[in-house]
């Protein structure tokens, strides 16, 4: 166990005096923790959130006052870190960084700063909040912090604070998973990644299909090219086809569950892996039913105002009235068409 006194309990430092750990700071002192800054450059960095308990020294002294430290410094930067070996010995170092592409490094940032700081405990996590989340706390979609670490005892002291910020901590093992956690936020919008491979597939599907027997068919038996159609009429046609196939594929899932479920007897047992994922992404599936319906009543209120449209639904009205004027006998029926 840690024999911590009651002033360092409170007291938590932060390296880096950027975005993040600016935004972290407040938020902290907000909570009513104490913040020390460890910075290159202590009396010039400014800006620092207003607090009385705030001060910033140099990365030594900072590391000597408080067990956890916030390293809010980007990986390229943590060589400086080793040199700081004996004064970090002991403390839980929170790695909060991230990277611009995956596989950037051999290993994960988290565990290279365990590498140069073999003494110390090092806890990923936050990497998935963005500054601007930590400044104005946690909303709705933006309420989970992941954390990752060995020790169970420094993941825990993380994992206080983070609670007493107001997120919802979710433990994702040992260090080893903190490649993962740094992938997250280069992830964009996950969920939606299956529904939208499905919308392009199936939309250049139908459309091809559409073109092939509307156009292509025509123009080889009648030799008439009605390839203005494409892009309204054809499209028109497009978007209600693949609207109904993404709302069938919305509800069928939760019906194979409740036969599966059925046949199974039982309702607590896992669905199959596959199943889990469709039944995951059915929210977005039924949004992108509904775009691609509204997408169709947009098309639909367009396509009369057309000239071509118009143009077809006078020739229409005409050619039957002539129908009917031979019907009769020659008499007429319009006189300003019967003139000449
Ligand atoms: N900004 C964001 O929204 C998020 C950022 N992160 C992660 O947090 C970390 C910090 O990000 P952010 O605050 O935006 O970055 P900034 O560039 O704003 O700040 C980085 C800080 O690191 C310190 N620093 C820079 N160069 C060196 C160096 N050569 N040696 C020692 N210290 C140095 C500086 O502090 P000083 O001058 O005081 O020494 C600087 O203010 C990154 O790893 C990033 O991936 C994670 C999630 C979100
Ligand atoms: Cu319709």
């Amino acid at each position: 166990m840690y024999s911590t006194s009651a002033t360092e309990q409170d007291m938590l430092c932060i390296f880096g005096t950027g975005d993040l750990g600016r935004s972290l700071g407040q938020r902290l002192l907000q909570t009513g923790y104490r913040v020390v800054y460890g910075s290159r450059r202590p009396q010039s960095c400014g800006l620092l959130p207003p607090g009385t308990q705030v001060q910033s020294m140099n990365h030594e002294a900072a590391a000597q006052s408080a067990r956890l430290v916030f390293i809010c410094i980007h990986r390229e930067n943590y060589d400086f870190l080793e040199t700081l070996a004996t004064q970090l010995k002991g403390k839980v170092l929170v790695d909060v960084s991230n990277n611009l592409k995956k596989n950037l490094y051999p290993e994960a940032n988290a565990e290279y700063l365990q590498r140069l700081i073999p003494g110390a405990q090092v806890v990923k996590g936050f990497n998935t909040l963005s500054a601007w989340a930590l400044q104005n706390g946690p909303s709705d979609a933006n309420r989970q912090v992941y954390l990752c670490g060995n020790s169970a005892e420094a993941k825990q002291a993380v994992a206080d604070v983070a609670t007493k910020l107001g997120f919802t901590v979710l433990d994702r093992g040992s260090l080893s998973a903190a490649r993962e956690l740094e992938d997250f936020p280069l992830q964009l919008f996950p969920e939606w990644r299956l529904p939208m491979q499905l919308t392009i597939g199936l939309t250049a599907f139908f459309f091809i299909y559409v073109v092939i027997r509307d156009v292509i068919y025509a123009y080889v038996k009648d030799n008439k090219d009605i390839s203005f159609r494409i892009m309204v009429s054809l499209a028109n046609k497009v978007f209600p086809t693949v609207s109904l196939v993404m709302l069938s594929l919305c509800y069928l899932p939760g019906v194979i569950a409740a036969f599966l479920q059925l046949y199974r007897g039982t309702k607590y047992k896992r669905f199959p892996d596959w199943l889990d994922r469709w039944m995951l992404c059915r929210k977005q599936l039924g949004l992108v039913a509904l775009a691609l319906a509204s997408l169709h009543v947009l098309y639909t209120l367009i396509i009369p105002i057309r000239y071509y449209v118009r143009y077809r639904l006078a020739a229409n009205t005409i050619s039957q009235v002539r129908q009917l004027e031979n019907i009769f006998g020659n008499t007429c029926l319009i006189p300003s068409f019967c003139k000449q």
